[in-house]
């Protein structure tokens, strides 16, 4: 309890239906989810259901009491939206003012687990990555449990969050990136590829793995190899490992 509350404190909560709503106009992709009191009528509350149903923005009422008494108020006029505290970048901007030589980047796509997330922005910071990038409306959004997992680290990487993998790996093609995909069916070993160029790593998410299209549009999939009688790595660990190996060959 005493934890969950804490997480609910680093959450940012906006209420009201013109606060709302101008936020779903001007910054939606700081919005994590939207609460509703579904028993109102009010024609802009059914605005900002539209919208946000639209822009899939998750929605529920459960919370929203005490969502507005953390707001300090009860006068939600019927909507809060609980607001992330992270400001996404582009990877123009990440790739305008590079910490490398030779970028490093690694793509989330569609990762569920919070946890995982925190955990890998932790591991990019360890390597001093570029960015870590996710794809909108797939998987878990940076919310408060990433950042209590990623142990401060969410405070010196940036995160890219953008609307399509396929243009986003074109986009890199075009940059001259490596683009590689893990998959532990793939018959590269992870060793066996130069990883000193620019480089974007993409991690499938926890239950469906890779897209197919993250598999037509990268370079090379390569494996982890295992020895033992599991399926597949944890993603965090993965990417632990393919972080370290491009560190341990940018710095030999
Ligand atoms: C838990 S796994 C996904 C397992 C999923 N059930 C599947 O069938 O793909 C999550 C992601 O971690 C990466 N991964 C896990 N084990 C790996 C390995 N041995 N080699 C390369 N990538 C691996 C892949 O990107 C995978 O999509």
């Amino acid at each position: 309890m005493e934890k969950e509350k804490d997480m609910e404190q680093q959450e940012k909560v906006v209420y009201g239906r013109n606060a709302v709503l101008e936020l779903l106009l001007k910054k939606p992709d700081s919005i994590e989810k939207i609460y509703f009191q579904f028993n109102t009528s009010h024609p802009k509350l059914k605005e900002i259901l539209v919208s946000a149903r639209r822009q899939k923005l998750v929605t529920g009422k459960a919370r929203l009491e005490r969502l507005s008494l953390m707001a300090g108020t009860t006068k939600h006029q019927g909507v809060c939206a609980l607001v992330s505290a992270v400001s996404y970048y582009t990877i123009e901007e990440v790739l305008d003012k590079p910490r490398n030589t030779f970028p490093l980047l690694l793509i989330l796509q569609g990762l569920e687990d919070p946890h995982n997330i925190g955990a890998i922005i932790r591991t990019a910071e360890a390597v001093a990555a570029d960015a870590v990038l996710l794809i909108e409306g797939k998987g878990s959004p940076v919310n408060a449990t990433v950042h209590k997992a990623s142990a401060g680290a969410l405070s010196h990487m940036r995160v890219c969050k953008v609307k399509s993998l396929v243009r986003c790996l074109e986009f890199l093609h075009e940059r001259k990136f490596l683009i590689i995909a893990a998959d532990m069916d793939a018959e590269i070993n992870y060793t066996d590829i130069d990883l000193t160029k620019a480089l974007a790593i993409v991690l499938g998410a926890e239950g469906s793995g890779l897209a197919p299209e993250a598999v037509k549009f990268c370079d090379h999939t390569v494996r982890i190899p295992m020895a033992g009688c599991v399926e597949s790595l944890n993603v965090s660990v993965t990417a632990g490992v393919l972080l370290y190996e491009a560190m341990r060959q940018r710095l030999a």
